[in-house]
């Protein structure tokens, strides 16, 4: 079974932790992945060739990986250069996801360069998009799916607090590559939802594997009930 017949219609589980967060380390990730396995992930997204070796070690899911990293002058931070596709390839990702957006690159490195690069060297590519235009076009260069990871995160994308509906709607009925919904998916409804709408499987992160968020979450929802409280003690 080839990697987008075992993660169709599934979750995929994305476990980053950046050197700031309270779970950050290859260690952490690995368990973090193999609760994810256990809880039914069909493949998962990670951060960094440590990471992804890690993970690779510790289950028996494919990986997606990624290495963030920030360049002086450059809004492009997911696998930005060939250099990033080389750690990813050394570190045994399965399929090497990167900003698909035609925002500028460091060292001359360009979009249609990098997905040539992955290409010849018999990478799986996955597009990270923020709009339909980004989707139509990095499908032309020859990826071999496409995510709706960074609608949103970029300027001239929808914006809003939640997954985007409309885009996953949008691009699954006119791509011939596989559609990832990815972002901002916190309840398993939306799962369902996005699946009916046509993406082939669903990448969910912060809801699972970022504690503090999640924590907020449930403590925001105390400070709102005291809030009320509050007001119904003055009035
Ligand atoms: C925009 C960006 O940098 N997204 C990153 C991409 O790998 C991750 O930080 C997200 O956690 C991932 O996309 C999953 O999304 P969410 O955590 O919202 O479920």
């Amino acid at each position: 079974m080839n990697l987008f017949e075992k993660v169709r219609h599934g979750v995929v589980v994305s476990c980053q932790a950046l050197p700031d967060e309270p779970l950050h380390g290859s260690e952490i990730m690995a368990r973090m992945a193999k609760a994810a396995e256990e809880g039914g992930a069909v493949a998962i997204r990670a951060n960094t060739k440590e990471d992804v070796r890690s993970i690779k070690q510790a289950v028996s899911l494919p990986v997606i990986g990624i290495v963030k990293r920030n360049y002086d002058g450059f809004d492009v931070y997911i696998t930005p250069t060939t250099k990033e596709v080389d750690e990813l390839i050394e570190a045994g990702a399965d399929m090497i996801a990167f900003d698909a957006t035609r925002r500028n690159r460091p060292n001359g490195c360009t979009l249609e360069n990098l997905v040539g690069y992955m290409k010849a060297r018999g990478a799986l590519a996955m597009a990270d998009v923020s709009t339909m235009e980004e989707a139509l076009y990095a499908q032309q260069l020859g990826v071999d799916c496409v995510s709706t990871t960074l609608s949103g995160y970029t300027p001239y994308s929808r914006q809003n607090g939640g997954p985007d509906f409309r885009l996953v709607e949008q691009a699954a009925g006119v791509l011939n590559v596989p559609l990832f919904a990815e972002g901002r998916i916190s309840e398993p409804q939306q799962v369902a939802l996005l699946l009916a709408m046509g993406a082939h499987s669903v990448v969910v992160g912060s809801a699972i594997t970022r504690p503090q968020l999640i924590t907020r979450r449930f403590t925001s929802a105390a400070k709102r009930r005291t809030s009320a409280d509050e007001s119904e003690v003055t009035n």
